[in-house]
């Protein structure tokens, strides 16, 4: 699992490292460049010309920090000072004068030819970045991206806000991005998964700074996490015991959201699932998915049938495909007035909360909630492209007033638990943007749910484990033939005898 710090959260674990351990800050800049030249040294051959473009904060530092090592490695390296010597930080000023010893002294960017090195790296603006970047350094990170030379980003690409992945103004465009220890919101959301490429998190030894479980923390799970969560399925249980799902999903005009959802309910390792759904779909889903029970209303839905189905379930998916009608809006209120059934909420379902996101607020147990952006939109009143770009705010405010596990899908999905830890997912891939992808997700949840491994957590496993069904599933069939199908016919890849983990 790999820790996610905010702007805040990071100079925190900076400056209680360095008070704590009696480090200088300029120790953790030279071990930030040492593992940066450690990594060209290995990749590229001493002859390579290498320009780092310096600002005149810390992270100006680390670049003229990396210059040196390089140079006295023996590196043809050059550096540009972007910015007066009166503007810089104490740690880069030592770091220019050290350079300045050595008989190297600043290139001036005016007529510094881009294309002319082989290497860039981008120490222009790290964490600091404080408002949107202006002329003339808007276009000098234009003339570097269409230099076409591969460029190595300091802790993040200058221009990219480390917090949301916003671009301000203007961005570096890096083909591998150092980021110093910890990652940052800002790579894996917005912008930040297309303008920061390969990215490395070098070890340059800064103290996590939790001191307990109940602090607020941002994750990203990898793929050695699993081991934990899909442990060996028990060899003595039997359909009952490895949990019922109750999907209830589809309605008179739609049928293949059912299906979707209530096969990845089964292949999650679950025993049993039942769907409940309308009359016209039980015969498409007995024939495309005979594993199924099928229980089935007409006209009118019945309160005893699907409170007998909900008694007999360990988990219940409500959503996929139900529509908006009266019936619907009334079998979701039926369904969230057992407060001790598990609930995963997705779809039509949402839609149909948002004309009353208040019912959210009645006591219940568990509940996950799966909201797309616009379903998000419709749930909190905000706009898309703020949600955007407050995709970590939003999910985590909305987790913790209304005490649910939030699913906000996008390119980047952010799970956020009532407790205040949120995940940020790094698997899947733009093949998944595909009409029923989101109906696998909420039926793995469900699955998952009714085996009751992890509750907690959960929500946050089965994205990833979603995720990475799709890169198999984008491996196999291209990210734009790939269908939702696909999805769900990589997962027992993932799961190999419900535990081993094949490599994506
Ligand atoms: N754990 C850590 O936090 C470590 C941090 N280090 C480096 O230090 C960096 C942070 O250093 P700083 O806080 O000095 O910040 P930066 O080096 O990112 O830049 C801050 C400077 O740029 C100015 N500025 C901000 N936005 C601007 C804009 N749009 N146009 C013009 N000027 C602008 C600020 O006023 C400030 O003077 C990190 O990103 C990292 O590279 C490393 O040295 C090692 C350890
Ligand atoms: N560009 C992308 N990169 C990675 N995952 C994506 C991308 N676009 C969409 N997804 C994922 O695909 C799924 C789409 O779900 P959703 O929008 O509910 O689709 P549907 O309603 O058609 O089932 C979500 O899990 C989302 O995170
Ligand atoms: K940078």
């Amino acid at each position: 699992m790999k820790r996610i710090y905010t702007v805040s959260q990071a100079r925190e674990a900076d400056v209680r490292t360095s008070q704590l351990h009696k480090i200088p800050g300029l120790v953790l800049m030279e071990r930030a460049a040492l593992s940066v030249s450690d990594y060209i040294e290995d990749k590229y051959a001493k002859r390579t010309r290498i320009l780092c473009l310096a600002g005149t904060g810390n992270n100006g530092g680390d670049a003229m920090a990396l210059c040196r090592i390089l140079f006295v490695r023996g590196f043809d390296v050059s550096y540009c000072l972007l910015g007066p010597e009166s503007r810089l930080s104490e740690s880069a000023k030592i770091q220019y004068q050290s350079l300045l010893s050595y008989g190297l002294s600043s290139l001036a960017v005016e007529e510094t030819d881009f294309k002319s090195f082989d290497l860039i790296v981008d120490g222009i603006f790290g964490i600091g970045l404080s408002r949107d970047i202006q002329h003339p350094l808007a276009e000098l990170i234009g003339e570097v991206n269409a230099s076409g030379r591969p460029v190595i980003a300091m802790d993040i690409p200058s221009g990219l806000n480390a917090d949301t992945g916003a671009v301000m103004g203007a961005c570096i465009r890096a083909s591998e991005t150092f980021s110093f220890q910890f990652l940052k919101p800002g790579i894996l959301l917005g912008q930040g998964r297309s303008v920061c490429g390969q990215v490395h998190l070098p070890e340059i030894g800064i103290d996590a700074i939790e001191t307990g479980a109940t602090l607020p923390v941002c994750l990203a799970l990898e793929r050695e996490d699993l081991d934990g969560f899909l442990t060996d399925r028990d060899a003595t249980g039997n359909k009952g015991s490895f949990g019922k799902v109750l999907v209830v999903a589809g309605s008179e005009e739609i049928c293949g959201a059912a299906v979707l959802s209530s096969q990845a309910a089964l292949l999650s390792g679950a025993g049993m699932v039942r769907v409940y759904t309308h009359e016209k779909n039980r015969t498409v889903i007995g024939t495309a998915f005979p594993e199924a029970l099928i229980t089935t209303y007409g006209n009118s839905w019945s309160k005893d049938e699907i409170k007998e189905a909900m008694d007999w379930a360990d988990s219940i998916l409500i959503g996929p495909g139900i529509g908006r009608s009266d019936q619907a809006r009334e079998m979701l209120d039926f369904v969230l007035s057992d407060p001790a059934l598990p609930a995963v909420i997705d779809a039509d379902a949402l839609n149909l909360l948002s004309e009353e996101p208040n019912s959210l607020l009645k006591p219940h147990g568990k509940w996950i909630l799966t909201p797309h952006m616009g379903e998000m939109a419709r749930l909190t009143g905000k706009g898309i492209s703020w949600l955007k770009e407050h995709a970590l705010e939003a999910a985590e405010t909305f987790a913790r007033d209304y005490q649910v596990d939030l699913i906000l899908k996008d390119a980047t999905t952010v799970t956020a638990l009532p407790c205040g830890r949120t995940y940020l997912n790094s698997s899947g891939n733009s093949g998944m943007a595909t009409a029923g992808s989101g109906d696998v997700l909420a039926g793995l949840c469900a699955g998952y749910l009714a085996q009751k491994i992890n509750p907690e957590e959960v929500a946050a496993y089965a994205v990833f484990i979603h995720g990475m069904a799709g890169d198999l599933a984008a491996a196999k069939k291209g990210k734009g033939a790939m269908i939702a199908g696909d999805i769900l016919e990589a997962l027992p890849q993932i799961t190999r005898d419900g535990g081993a983990i094949v490599a994506v």
